[in-house]
């Protein structure tokens, strides 16, 4: 996060010199008849080493890797000061430069482990006192609603890093949830998204939950004004709001200002990035469903994870290691994108979560320093649960034209083991089988045997797999609060190294704001056609068009 360009960095030029001369050797079949320890030399065990217990085995070796490319790999992280730049994040040094912020969702989560000073690093207990008191009064029945009835649905009203997050983790800890509690997001701007979760709602039982860090975001706004209005034709009176309206978010003034009071928002801080705040009172809507302890588990986990991250060796430091063979394919192997692929359906959410997390941080193409990269940055996220995928895109990551490398990852022990665990040993027997194919493939030689004499050659050349397409193993006992609190923190920490070596801000937006700014002003041109102006004639055309059939 420097700002230099990763292609000036001595490692970057002998890993293009690697590729080159030795890309064509890599192969995973050879690799694997060469060396007997390949498993070994490149898989690593996490243990955590504070907290709740927490192990996950990361399998690196069905990567097109080689150690020479490896330790490059591991040079040019160093080269670019990755762990100067992880220590500055952790110390809150202000590495958001063009914000001029810290980065400290580390600070959400440390319990008083590192030192970390920044101006409101200190209030975060307190308000992990205060949803802890909330979540417990509503999950008791404590907290009435305005006709004295108890909580039994909650609604999330809020977009991106304040909806994904939530929506991600208290999908992947149902287990955890607590089911007469019906939990709803609510996120998109089309009224249909609103309207179809209100009429599953009664005022009387409902808590809106109202997550904006600015509290200004059009869609969340919006929703949350079209969800006190519907909550206010029933219970009439504004004093009732206070029952059944909170806020989460950094901005006071705009949530008095809606009517929420300040004893119903919790607060979070300007160094808490939307896409890195499920950890900060964003996840109360997660405490709500899983339960304070189980929150405070999640949060405990992703701390262990952060200690790796932050005391390991690079070449055993699984954030790291995930970063380098991504770094290799990204910018060698010319690859576009990386799937996610857990074998879990708790997880289905995780791919869509990590899009933003992965796209919205290094989605950047010039540095810190204002220079244009002449390499690809952050890769297109992507991803499916379980065997779904496999039934829908995986024809093309095992015999398209593209390398597509995916992470798989699978807990070892289900937690609906029905059938004496028969759906879970299939599951895992199709989690092992995919990376094998794609790794081995499947000979032309092979095909011939199977299909025996007089086949066409044309069938015979459908039937071959080219093999040798990359993918790690993630694998972990159980999919427990900490375990994934560990789990995303790893992927958080993966794309803060590659946005250091890359010398991007892994922590601004500004990609998102030029729509943003355009919509409101064709927002104000809607009404009619003579309104229209300043557009080209596609975008006119189609406004035009809008407002001849438009029915309102
Ligand atoms: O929490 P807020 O301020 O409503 O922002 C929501 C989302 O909008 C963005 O700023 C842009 O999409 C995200 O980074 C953020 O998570």
């Amino acid at each position: 996060m420097s700002g230099n360009l990763a292609s000036e960095y001595p490692s970057w030029k002998k890993l293009q010199q690697l590729y080159d001369a030795e890309h064509s050797k890599i192969v995973l079949k050879d690799l694997f008849a060469q060396d007997p320890k390949r498993f070994e030399k490149f898989s690593r065990e996490y243990n955590s080493t504070s907290g709740p217990d927490v192990t996950m085995l990361v399998d690196l070796s069905k990567n097109l890797i080689t150690e020479p490319v490896l330790d490059t790999l591991l040079s040019l992280i160093k080269e670019a000061k990755v762990e100067e730049y992880r220590d500055k994040m952790f110390a809150g040094e202000h590495i958001n430069t063009s914000e001029d912020r810290a980065v400290l969702h580390v600070a959400l989560r440390n319990f008083n482990d590192f030192n970390i000073s920044e101006s409101g690093v200190d209030e975060v207990q307190s308000v992990l006192n205060h949803m802890k008191e909330f979540t417990e009064a509503v999950r008791s029945g404590e907290w009435k609603g305005y006709t004295g009835k108890t909580i039994n649905t909650i609604v999330n009203i809020g977009i991106g890093g304040s909806d994904l997050g939530p929506v991600m983790v208290t999908e992947a800890l149902k287990p955890y949830s607590k089911r007469d509690l019906k939990a709803h997001f609510v996120s998109n701007i089309d009224g249909t998204h609103i309207a179809e979760t209100l009429r599953e709602c009664d005022p009387e039982t409902t808590l809106f939950i109202i997550a904006s860090k600015t509290f200004t975001t059009q869609e969340t706004i919006t929703n949350a004004e079209t969800a006190r209005s519907w909550f206010l034709e029933s219970a009439k009176d504004k004093a009732h709001v206070a029952k059944h309206f909170v806020a989460l978010s950094t901005n006071t003034k705009a949530v008095t200002a809606f009517g929420i009071s300040e004893a119903n928002m919790f607060q979070f801080w300007d160094w808490v990035g939307g896409r890195y705040s499920l950890w900060s009172a964003i996840g109360l809507s997660i405490a709500l469903v899983i339960g304070y302890d189980n929150f405070e588990q999640l949060l405990k986990g992703a701390h262990g994870m952060d200690k790796h991250f932050k005391e390991t060796p690079l070449e055993k430091n699984l954030p790291v290691l995930l970063a380098a063979v991504g770094i290799w394919y990204n910018d060698f192997y010319g690859s576009q994108t990386l799937a996610l692929l857990p074998y879990d359906q708790y997880l289905h959410k995780f791919a869509d979560y990590f899009q933003q997390g992965d796209m919205e941080s290094n989605g950047k193409s010039v540095t810190k320093n204002g220079s244009k990269v002449n390499y690809q940055t952050g890769p297109i996220i992507w991803g499916a649960s379980g065997t779904n995928g496999q039934h829908s895109f995986y024809q093309l990551v095992h015999q398209g034209t593209k390398i597509i490398p995916a992470d798989f990852i699978a807990p070892t022990t289900t937690h609906n083991p029905i059938e004496n665990s028969k759906h879970h040993r299939i599951l895992l027997s199709n989690f092992f089988a995919q990376p094998e194919a794609l790794a081995f493939g499947k000979t032309e030689e092979e095909v011939k045997k199977e299909l025996g004499p007089g086949a066409s050659d044309a069938l015979i050349k459908s039937k071959i797999f080219p093999g040798n397409r990359p993918s790690t193993s993630i694998m972990f006992p159980l999919l427990t609060p900490a375990t994934l609190g560990a789990l995303i923190a790893l992927y958080e920490h993966k794309i803060f190294v590659q946005g250091v070596v890359w010398g991007i801000n892994s922590f601004d937006q500004m990609g998102v704001e030029l729509g943003k700014v355009l919509a409101k002003n064709i927002l104000a041109q809607l009404e009619k056609p003579s309104d229209v102006v300043g557009h080209d004639s596609s975008t006119t055309g189609l406004i035009h068009y809008y407002q001849k059939y438009r029915k309102e």
